[in-house]
């Protein structure tokens, strides 16, 4: 009986425990379980390539709570935003051009004269200097003035003169001849002439300057340019797109002034009344104190009486506000005689008080310079001499004969 007893005892126990040791190894894989199925969502975030420092800035408390801070912030939000238009304005101050300063222009461009100088200059001082002058020679000195454009009366005078100081003083030699022809060209250059133009403020008013002259001579361009030179000499400047004729016009106006900063008075209307925009430009720039008005006109019309007719309305009704300080005239210097006729013209409608001479670039004809002074007793003020923005010159007498003789 004992040993069966035993036998049965021992099962007991060893039944026991696998029972034990099977409900440990049960909890324990529970355990694990826990484990693995929390890892996951801590780890989640923990992907490859996203650094934990990241993680530990990027979503906690500060990055959220941040944009309230700054919402609590936006209170004074029209502070923060207030300078953002600024930087708009500043890029454009610096695209306006700086134009270059007038003063010794003409020295600067006088290569440009470099047709009028052979014509004029070089042809005479070939002649003059080759002594022994016969009736031939001094014919020939006439027909290089007169091609020049020098106009006949004013031929005759420098003909004579020379004729006179070559026989009492008898020398030829060319310094010597190139400094009597540079004492007689000044001399009918005129260099006593007012040249300055009227561009300051007159009491509490601004200067007015009327543009005339026939298409094409350069108005458009003269008044761009002009604009420049006063902006380069600080003068507060307004343009009137009054030629209203041509469609284009009133923008390529405008795009001279854009590039200097100076607004443009004009008209939203092709064919709108020029008599209009000018008043109006005249008003804005009484209104807005600036130091000069420019006011560009058309050259063309349906005939030369409707064209001054024209001119004459404009001056009256912007003398309604304004007395008119300057008339120039822009003259094509290629065309020579013809100019001279359509300055007559001109001079009957409008009281011209300065020519600009366009185009002296290209010519051979500087002579047109003497001429036009003489015809209309009026200065040359400015010329033209190329098609660049700062290619317009104040006339500079000395200047301008030392570039035809030396
Ligand atoms: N070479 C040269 N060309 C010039 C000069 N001045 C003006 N021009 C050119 O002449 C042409 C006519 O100039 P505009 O200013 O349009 O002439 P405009 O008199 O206003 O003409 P309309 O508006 O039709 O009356 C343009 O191609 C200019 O570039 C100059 O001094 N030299």
């Amino acid at each position: 009986m004992e040993p069966v007893l035993l036998f049965i005892l021992i099962g007991v126990v060893i039944v026991g425990g696998i029972i034990g040791l099977g409900v440990n190894l049960l909890r324990g894989g529970s355990r694990t379980n826990t484990l693995e199925r929390e890892a996951p969502t801590v780890g989640a975030p923990t992907r490859p390539g996203l650094p934990a420092d990241d993680l530990d800035r990027e979503p906690p408390g500060e990055a959220v709570t941040s944009p309230p801070e700054t919402t609590a912030t936006t209170a004074p939000e029209p502070e923060v935003v207030e300078p953002e238009p600024a930087p708009p304005a500043e890029p454009e101050a610096p695209a306006f051009e700086k134009p270059e300063s007038a003063r010794g222009r003409l020295q600067r461009l006088r290569a440009r004269l470099a047709r009028s100088n052979s014509a004029l200059g070089k042809g005479l001082l070939a002649l003059l200097s080759r002594g022994g002058l016969d009736e031939e020679a001094w014919e020939e000195v006439e027909d290089t003035l007169i091609a020049s454009d020098l106009g006949v009366e004013a031929t005759t005078e420098l003909v004579d003169s020379l004729r006179r100081r070559v026989s009492v003083e008898g020398a030829t030699d060319e310094a010597t001849v190139r400094g009597w022809l540079k004492e007689e060209l000044l001399a009918l250059v005129q260099p006593g002439l007012d040249r300055r133009i009227a561009s300051s403020r007159v009491g509490d008013r601004p200067a007015v300057i009327l543009v005339v002259g026939v298409n094409g001579t350069g108005k458009t361009t003269t008044v761009g340019k002009l604009a420049r030179v006063l902006v380069a000499e600080d003068r507060d400047v307004l343009l009137g797109a009054a030629d209203t004729f041509r469609a284009a016009a009133a923008d390529q106006l405008a795009t001279w002034g854009d590039r200097v900063g100076v607004p443009t008075v004009r008209s939203d209307r092709d064919g709108a009344d020029p008599a209009a925009v000018a008043f109006d430009a005249v008003k804005a720039g009484i209104e807005e104190e600036v130091d000069v008005v420019i006011i560009d006109t058309a050259g063309r019309l349906h005939n030369k009486v409707g064209l001054m007719d024209e001119l004459g309305k404009v001056k009256r009704v912007i003398e309604k506000q304004s007395e008119i300080d300057e008339v120039l005239l822009v003259l094509d210097a290629t065309t020579g005689q013809n100019g001279l006729q359509q300055a007559k013209v001109f001079s009957e409608a409008v009281n011209v008080t300065g020519i600009v001479l366009s185009k002296l670039d290209g010519t051979a004809k500087g002579g047109i310079v003497v001429a036009v002074q003489r015809q209309l007793g009026v200065p040359v003020k400015l010329v033209g001499l190329g098609e660049g923005p700062d290619d317009l010159a104040p006339f500079d007498p000395e200047a301008f004969v030392d570039a035809i003789v030396d």
